[in-house]
């Protein structure tokens, strides 16, 4: 098993889409690609700006007849917001890499599961982003190029939502279209409710608690939301969310009142999923609550939208209201419980196919 050379990342993203002449026969390699949602390239206006459009440009994303939502996006969206959310990069940024924590979480996930893999031969292990770099377009192609006839793709959500996993998975067979001799797919499912996952959290959760000088009264488990709309016409997203919590509940004994669900990274003016994290938080600290933990289930890696919204807004919002020890525990990032998972769940899809 070998990691995808990262140094043909730029040329990949660049090169002609068709090699020129007939194509080998028969390779017979297997592509893994871990897929993550994206971020931008830089903190800068053009970057964020560039990042933004394309995420916020998705229907998968966005429903809105476009007549209606071009005009907002780049009248004002994409007037205002880059600057806005560039702020909040900066504060989060990997300054060794030049890069967010996003990305560079993402390449350590790949390049562990590469190593954790090294007894499957013919298989080749990548990672890419939906929306900016590395595409998922350009990370399809080069493993096509290395001679990958099959791709196990995985959309690090462990709850589905049309808005992320689905996107992820047409954006895959979007690439496909420009590619003659196409790989077989395979997408990895949802795994909110996996035990090796639930497992793997009530780990994170304990071992950080166990660092902790205070005793939590509540645990939130945050996710991102989506708007509420969406999950009224039958995006599962919400249901996975509160089943995954119920079972973090039940593997750590805990009951209804100590470890709670709520939805955070609220955008625009629709209502989206309630409980709002932020509401919330406030209204614990004003109720008298003095101490709280808050994980991010929902995440693969920790992002923008841990990091900062959780971080540092919630902690602010919490202490602002009165409360007194805030505790932010990490994701699974490329944590020892975390690769078990995503090594768990590749070898049981590669199943057949090596
Ligand atoms: C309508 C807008 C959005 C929907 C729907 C949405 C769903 C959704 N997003 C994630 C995971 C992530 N989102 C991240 C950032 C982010 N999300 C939105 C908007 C929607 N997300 C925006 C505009 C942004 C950019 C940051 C900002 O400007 O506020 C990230 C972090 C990316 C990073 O670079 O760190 C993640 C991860 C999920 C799981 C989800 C639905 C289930
Ligand atoms: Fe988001
Ligand atoms: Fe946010």
């Amino acid at each position: 098993m070998t990691l995808a050379n990262p140094a043909d990342a730029k040329a990949a993203e660049t090169a002609d889409p068709a090699p020129a002449g007939a194509a080998p026969v028969t390779a017979g390699k297997i592509g893994i690609m871990l897929v993550n949602l994206g971020t931008p390239d830089g903190t800068d206006f053009k970057p964020m700006w560039r990042y933004l459009r394309e995420f916020l440009s998705d229907p998968r994303v966005i429903e809105l007849n476009k007549a209606i939502w071009y005009p907002i996006l780049y009248g004002l969206v994409l007037t205002t917001r880059p600057k806005k959310s560039g702020a909040n990069y900066a504060r989060i940024w990997n300054h060794e890499r030049n890069e967010s924590p996003l990305r560079t979480f993402t390449r350590a996930q790949a390049e562990k599961l590469a190593d954790a893999l090294a007894d499957l031969p013919n298989v080749v292990v990548d990672w890419a982003m939906r929306y900016g770099n590395p595409s998922t377009a350009a990370v399809a192609r080069r493993l096509v190029e290395q001679g990958c006839e099959r791709i196990l793709s995985f959309p690090l959500y462990p709850q589905y939502s049309a808005t992320t996993t689905a996107t992820a998975n047409d954006q895959l067979f979007r690439a496909l279209m420009k590619i003659r001799h196409a790989p077989a797919i395979r997408s990895v499912p949802p795994y909110y409710d996996e035990p090796v996952y639930i497992e793997a959290l009530a780990r994170s959760i304990e071992k950080h608690l166990a660092t902790l000088d205070f005793e939590p009264e509540v645990v939130i488990t945050s996710y991102h939301g989506i708007p509420k709309p969406y999950s009224d016409k039958g995006d599962p997203y919400r249901a996975h969310c509160l089943e995954t919590t119920r079972l973090l509940r039940a593997r750590l004994g805990w009951d209804e009142k100590k470890l709670i669900a709520t939805f955070q990274s609220r955008f625009g003016a629709q209502e989206w999923l309630q409980p709002y994290t932020d509401v919330t938080v406030e209204k614990l600290a004003k109720d008298g609550v003095k101490s709280i933990a808050i994980v991010n289930p929902g995440f693969s890696v920790d992002c923008i939208e841990t990091l900062d919204e959780i971080g540092r807004e919630a902690a602010e919002t919490f202490h602002h209201a009165g409360g007194r020890n805030f505790a932010h525990i990490p994701c699974l990032n490329d944590s020892a419980e975390g690769m078990a998972v995503i090594e768990a769940l590749v070898r049981r899809e590669l199943s057949g196919w090596v």
